[in-house]
């Protein structure tokens, strides 16, 4: 059977709507499911393949993408949130009761994405947000289990097929915009 990428793309990805305004994100429990509200679309939505973003049973990739961390709030059951790992430059704050990652932030200022949150859009019910553009550290599947090294020329073309193009880091608007940060640092920009 064919690796599954994600159940909200394996059938094919859907545009997001022009002008889409945000809306809520909701955790996987039944009740008392904590929520968040974004104000705005998100940006840079990607398939991720690494072993630290949040995928749904069954999934080889997540869906994530960045918000302005000013756009983000959490609108109920807050106090189910924990984060996964204190020591991980994007700090994921899951569900304790489910475990959905319901928001990822990046608190050390230094860092080139320090100012966005990490989310992930198939919580939402709204329908039209921006839909994922690349696919990131895809090679990292295999750190996961989520495929054996042979099936990864199978998994790179239907990323394409997608319409996903494949990196095995970020893509190179990203990378660019991270080495731009450092350049600065340096002195050299
Ligand atoms: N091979 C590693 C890669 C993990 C990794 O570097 N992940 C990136 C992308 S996450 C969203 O695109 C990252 O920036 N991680 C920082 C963090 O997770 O805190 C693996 O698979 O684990
Ligand atoms: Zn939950
Ligand atoms: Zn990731």
């Amino acid at each position: 059977m064919a690796i599954s990428i994600h159940p909200s793309i394996d059938n094919g990805v859907k545009k997001g709507a022009t002008g889409f305004a945000g809306g809520t994100l909701q955790c996987n429990c039944a009740s008392d499911k904590v929520e968040v509200k974004i104000d705005g679309n998100v940006a840079h939505n990607h398939a991720c393949g690494c072993t630290k973003c949040w995928k749904p049973e069954g999934a080889a990739f997540s869906v994530v993408g960045v918000v302005p961390r000013d756009k983000l709030s959490v609108t109920a059951n807050e106090g189910k949130l924990a984060v996964v790992d204190e020591k991980a430059t994007i700090q994921r704050h899951a569900c304790k009761d489910c475990g959905t990652h319901m928001y990822g932030r990046i608190e050390n200022k230094d860092h080139p994405f320090f100012g966005l949150d990490f989310i992930h859009t198939e919580l939402s019910p709204q329908q039209g947000w921006e839909e994922p553009r690349f696919a990131a550290f895809v090679s990292s599947i295999i750190e996961g289990g989520g495929a054996k090294p042979e099936q990864m020329d199978g998994v790179r073309a239907r990323l394409a097929e997608l319409g996903l193009p494949p990196y095995d880091a970020l893509n190179p608007t990203l990378m660019d915009a991270i080495s731009t940060h450092v350049a600065k640092r340096n002195g050299v920009l």
